[in-house]
């Protein structure tokens, strides 16, 4: 199993030497407010400096007794479970008298109540000590792996969730985090299941435009679950989901704009041509949208409504705010399409978005996933008029910035393996006269110098992906909030002269960006870069959400954590 132990690390129990009251003859305790305390039957134990009980929030002497048999047993202070996690006292190891089950009984119980406050660390560690005292429990594994999620820490997760359900094949929760993450890498491993040739033929030169072949073999043996993927189908020729060229990094540069939000180090990437037809963005909301057609089907022919009057769509992604949405992952074609344009347009793009933004991949408190505030109402914004044509590099005068500009701009253009040939940068056949200037300089002045492309496109990783559906007379817009991931994009699924109002909303800009032609990819630091889906007004809006996270080695992780003491 997972070294889970190897991550536990409580902070030391404070002593608390503030003698003010009399309970002198209590023994004092640690600062205890990170866990509350969960002793069963209400029996006070009266350890003075226990902050933490919320279900008895005693002091004094009552618990006297009980206290002295639980140092007796984990020496030390009040018996709480933090207290006995730090004393060792709940090991499972048989010392203290209390069996393996029923100290992971206790310290889930612990984690719960961490979870429910938003403690996640606490929560995590408290289950590391519950995986040591019961090995042989799955679901401990994947209430861990719920924690390092919520902790940003996905790659430890997955592995946790791996180990769980190699425990336990039948774990229901562990089954379907398998299957959804499996689902969504299958672009990483090109040669399993992909019917389509197209795909195969230009994945390794894919991989060979991110760096060198040893990057192919890192991306494809580290899929998140070790069994193979399911097969993909491909769904025909004539449905829309035309087949995806290989797109260069160089040109992917090209392609996208960068804009950096006052204050916050936060940055948005567009694209300045689509990177999707307006074949494929069709195929995919007309798949969505049959999906939600059979689903009020099934309901009526069921009898239930089920449904909930959102026209057969899910309402339930986010846990405190309606969502109109369909997962990728129950699309069949798009999903197959997905994976493919993953391999071959969005994960470049999205890659050297990354290194534009001059590191995506700084996780300060690791923290995601949260509601902010209310809804972007649709004011008019005269911005959001000018997209994609915003002015889009604030560091034109900066030399250190050209010269990052120039190092990314070379790091954007290794020449790919497999004999694929690379279209030049400076391509003479500028589309629609839109290309830019090769010479300007872009990125943050002052950023450290981002990780090349190459770096972020292997370690580039699927957390999720929806099909999300805006509509002026039903679900009009998406409060303020982080994403659950690193890196998110919205792609526009459709222009605006189908729908007034929309578009992805940043704090950190006031405004929204809002492409007007369907096929055009967003890319932010989505994580940490508070935004929301701006007001639809009038008609309906798609778009296509996905959330990544970057994938670390356990080495790397480890090492990262070390650092982190230091
Ligand atoms: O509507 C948008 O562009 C934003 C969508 C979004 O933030 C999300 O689905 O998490
Ligand atoms: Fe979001």
């Amino acid at each position: 199993m997972a070294k889970l132990e190897e991550y536990a690390r409580f902070p030391p129990c404070a002593s608390d030497d503030d003698d003010d009251d009399d309970d002198d003859d209590v023994p004092t305790v640690g600062d205890c407010a990170a866990f509350y305390c969960l002793l069963e039957g209400g029996v006070g134990v009266g350890a003075k400096g226990c902050r933490g009980s919320k279900e008895n929030g005693v002091s004094g002497r009552r618990g006297e007794g009980k206290l002295a048999s639980l140092q007796s047993i984990g020496g030390c202070g009040c018996g709480c479970p933090k207290c006995l996690v730090e004393s060792g006292g709940l090991d499972g190891d048989g010392s203290e008298g209390m069996s393996g089950a029923g100290a992971a009984e206790r310290l889930l119980k612990a984690a719960q109540q961490a979870v429910d406050e938003d403690r996640f660390d606490d929560a995590f560690e408290a289950l590391s000590r519950a995986a040591r005292a019961a090995p042989d429990n799955s679901d401990i594994l994947y209430r861990a792996g719920v924690c390092a999620i919520n902790q940003g820490r996905w790659s430890r997760a997955l592995r946790l969730w791996r180990d769980g359900l190699a425990l336990s094949p039948d774990h229901p929760e562990l089954k379907r985090e398998a299957e959804k993450y499996q689902a969504l890498a299958f672009w990483l491993d090109p040669g399993k299941g992909d019917a389509n040739p197209d795909a195969r033929s230009s994945s390794g030169a894919l991989v060979g435009a991110a760096t060198d072949s040893s990057t192919a073999a890192a991306a494809a043996s580290s899929p998140p679950f070790s069994s193979p993927p399911p097969p993909l189908t491909t769904g025909g020729q004539d449905d829309g989901f035309t087949a995806t060229a290989l797109l260069p990094a160089g040109e992917a540069f090209d392609n996208l704009d960068v804009d950096f939000m006052t204050g916050h180090g936060e940055w948005v990437c567009s694209t300045r041509l689509p990177l999707l037809s307006a074949s494929e963005c069709s195929a995919i909301v007309n798949e969505a949208e049959e999906k939600a057609s059979a689903a009020v089907a099934a309901a009526a022919g069921g009898g239930g409504g089920g449904c909930g009057g959102s026209g057969g769509w899910g309402t339930s992604r986010h846990y405190a705010v309606p969502t109109t949405d369909v997962a990728v992952r129950e699309l069949p074609r798009t999903l197959a399409w997905f994976n493919r344009a993953m391999r071959t347009r969005i994960g470049p793009t999205v890659a050297v978005a990354a290194a534009l933004g001059g590191g995506v991949f700084e996780r300060p408190g690791r923290r995601s996933g949260s509601l902010k505030r209310s809804p972007p109402v649709a004011e008019p914004h005269a911005q959001d008029e000018d997209f994609p044509a915003r002015a889009v590099c604030s560091a034109a005068d900066s030399d250190e910035a050209a010269e990052s500009a120039e190092a990314l701009r070379a790091s954007a253009s290794v020449e790919p393996e497999n004999g694929q040939e690379r279209r030049q940068v400076e391509s003479d056949d500028d589309q629609e006269g839109q290309g830019r200037e090769a010479e300007e300089p872009r990125g943050r002045p002052g950023a450290p110098t981002p990780p090349p492309p190459a770096l972020m496109l292997r370690r580039l990783r699927v957390h999720d992906a929806f099909v999300v559906r805006y509509d002026a007379a039903a679900q009009r817009s998406l409060p303020l909030h982080t994403d659950q991931g690193e890196l998110s994009l919205t792609i526009s699924l459709n222009g605006t002269g189908e729908y007034e109002g929309g578009g992805t909303w940043f704090e950190g800009l006031g405004s929204a960006v809002r492409p007007e032609e369907a096929g055009h990819v967003v890319v932010f630091p989505g994580g940490r870069t508070v935004h929301g889906g701006r007001e639809v007004t009038r008609g309906v809006r798609y778009i296509l959400a996905v959330f990544l996270y970057e994938h670390w080695e356990e080495e790397e992780e480890e090492e990262e954590e070390e650092e982190e003491e230091e």
